[in-house]
């Protein structure tokens, strides 16, 4: 099967000093993958380099078989918006939009507003009762099982989670991360999680970086 997404000997500097060099592997749907590392060894930098969101230097990430590097900003980012679901450590739930309004956001960009399958996936996550809810109302866990929801929405082929779980107790982020790895692999998305809690990702294969 051709991977989802592809990483050859990736490397990346802010300054003189490399960050990471030689990170290569490749993820098939449905694959998971934990980034480890503590902080500042470049965990948030590799996942945006993965997503496009920073200029490429050492290395080739590829979508789908296809390099990303000579892609102009105008082609990727419609891309994207179908290829990656994207989960960070803050929700950035819109704060006017509801619960269910958040998770049908992608939707209104992509054309493609299937409110039947909004509900879906907030009652998978647990949160059937909050859909009407604003994100002021909702408790931490809930705001990210709400940025899971509508990160899985458009049913993308990647999945980035950069500490996802890092603002919730030890109970919620355990919780979040079996919805979020179980509807990942359901919708066929492959994953990629950093996080610099090694214990939370146990027996997911890893790509550990070191504080340079
Ligand atoms: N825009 C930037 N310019 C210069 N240095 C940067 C920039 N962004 C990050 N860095 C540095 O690069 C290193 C890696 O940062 P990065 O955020 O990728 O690490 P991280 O592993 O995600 O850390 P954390 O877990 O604390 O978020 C850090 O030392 C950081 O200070």
């Amino acid at each position: 099967m051709r991977p989802v997404l592809e990483v050859r000997e990736l490397g990346f500097a802010y300054g003189n000093g490399a960050l990471f060099r030689g990170v290569s592997f490749a993820l098939a749907p449905g694959e998971a993958l934990a980034v480890l590392g503590p902080s500042g060894s470049g965990k948030t930098t590799l996942l945006h380099l993965l997503a496009g969101l920073l200029p490429l230097q050492e290395g080739e990430v590829l979508w789908e078989g296809e390099a990303i590097r000579h892609l102009p900003e105008a082609r990727l980012a419609p891309r994207r918006l179908r290829f990656l679901g994207l989960v960070f450590q803050h929700h950035f739930l819109f704060p006017e939009l509801t619960a269910l309004e958040n998770v049908l956001a992608p939707g209104y960009l992509a054309g493609r507003v299937d409110r039947a399958w909004a509900w879906e996936l907030l009652a998978r996550l647990g949160l059937e009762g909050r859909a009407h809810f604003f994100p002021q109302r909702l408790s931490g866990g809930e705001r990210q099982r709400v940025a899971v929801a509508r990160a899985l929405y458009l049913r993308p082929r990647l999945l980035l989670a950069d500490e996802p779980t890092a603002s919730l107790d030890r109970r919620q982020a355990r919780e979040v991360l079996k919805l979020m790895r179980g509807l990942a692999s359901e919708v066929g998305a492959a994953l990629v999680l950093a996080t610099h809690d090694e214990a939370l990702v146990e027996g997911l294969p890893a790509l550990r970086l070191v504080y340079p």
